[in-house]
């Protein structure tokens, strides 16, 4: 057996940090973070979706050189991870968004900032040079804009509107628990207008495709749309000039029932144009899952639960070891895949069954 750094107690495995995040976290903060919606059936379908796929790897085809780097909107990234946005850091860590910042940046990975982070988003986009901000469109158009105007003097890189949230998922464990206000202290800080007033974050049932279309018209930065199953929603995106899409259930926090995302993915590649960036985020807890991803036509994958473990674990620490460990896993997967770059990762890999993308009702 090779020698290995592996200490008593040390942490493996991203399961690993979760148990970790656990011993830490108050159990009403720990459901919020754990918790989806219903009978939370696409959490667990993201899981399994991702665990049936067989790979059927290549052999002896020269792999002691390799790279894990890649790019995203033209920004060079170390890996194809990026942090999916997730709510209320400092909830996780006092250290909050900061300290998931300053990991994204040691590890050279794109960070996504929630507009509900407890953090100023420019404060964040301080600590890394690759932030995105997420945004859900507000009824008020004009408060909307200012947070584009934000964003752009801020140097984020892109815009990611979550488009799964007509309204807000239906989360026993929070119900259950009386989970509706952040404690003393927390707020979603992006939200204070420039009255000082802290505004509600509100879930527009009105949207339609006629608010993406504005929104080109109001920004340069790239715009990508998050939560999109549909190869036939996916169409529209491109027809509406947007740059990229995260083929996302939202770790199943919105719609129970809806279709894992490894399941969605395949439908959505067979209809945008080649090359076109495709992000999927839900389940993805082990490198042979972004294997998976990437081998099923997504250009990078995102993470959301598993930052937030690693941030209440340990702060910024904890996030560079999820990142980490999940940059070994890729790596020795890749190997022994036979591939010695996410470019050379295609249906190859797949087991035969798998391979061909279904497309949906392309
Ligand atoms: C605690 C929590 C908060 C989240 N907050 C947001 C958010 O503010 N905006 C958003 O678009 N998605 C949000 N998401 C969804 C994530 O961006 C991502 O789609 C999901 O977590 C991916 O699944 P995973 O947790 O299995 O990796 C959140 C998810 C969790 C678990
Ligand atoms: C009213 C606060 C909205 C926070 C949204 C966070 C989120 O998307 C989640 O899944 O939780």
């Amino acid at each position: 057996m090779p020698a290995t750094d592996v200490l008593p107690g040390k942490r493996l495995s991203l399961a690993d940090v979760e148990r970790e995040a656990a011993t830490v976290l108050d159990p009403v903060h720990a459901d919020f973070f754990a918790g989806a919606a219903g009978d939370e059936s696409t959490a667990r379908a993201n899981l399994a979706a991702f665990e049936r796929i067989r790979l059927r790897p290549r052999v002896l085809r020269d792999v002691s050189a390799r790279s894990l780097a890649t790019s995203l909107l033209g920004r060079p990234n170390s890996m194809p991870v990026l942090l999916s946005p997730t709510a209320f850091h400092r909830l996780a860590h006092p250290a909050g968004e900061p300290a998931t910042a300053r990991a994204a940046e040691a590890a050279g990975v794109t960070m996504v900032v929630s507009m509900a982070a407890t953090t100023r988003l420019e404060e964040v986009a301080a600590h890394t040079t690759r932030p995105w901000l997420q945004l859900y469109l507000q009824p008020d158009q004009d408060f909307t804009r200012h947070l584009v105007r934000r964003a752009g003097r801020a140097g984020y890189g892109a815009l990611v509107v979550t488009v799964d949230s007509p309204v807000f998922g239906r989360r026993e464990r929070d119900h259950r628990n009386g989970f509706h206000d952040l404690p003393g202290g927390l707020r979603c800080e992006n939200l204070v207008d420039d009255a000082g007033v802290l505004r509600d974050i509100v879930m527009d049932a009105g949207l339609t495709w006629d608010a993406v279309a504005r929104l080109r018209e109001t920004t340069d930065l790239p715009i990508l749309l998050k939560g999109v199953l549909h190869p036939d929603d996916a169409r529209l995106a491109v027809e509406h000039g947007v740059d990229g899409l995260f083929v996302s259930n939202h770790g199943g926090r919105q719609l129970d029932g809806a279709i894992a995302t490894a399941d969605a993915l395949p439908g959505v590649a067979a209809v945008v144009p080649q090359g076109f960036p495709l992000i999927v985020d839900g389940g993805v807890r082990r490198g042979i899952d972004v294997v998976r991803a990437l081998a099923l036509g997504a250009t990078a994958v995102g993470i959301g639960r598993p930052v937030l473990w690693g941030l209440a674990a340990a702060g910024q620490d904890g996030v560079r070891e999820v990142l980490e460990l999940l940059r070994t896993e890729l790596d020795e997967a890749m190997a022994l895949c036979g591939a010695r770059s996410p470019g050379e990762l295609g249906p190859d890999v797949l087991a035969p069954h798998l391979s061909a993308p279904t497309g949906g009702t392309a």
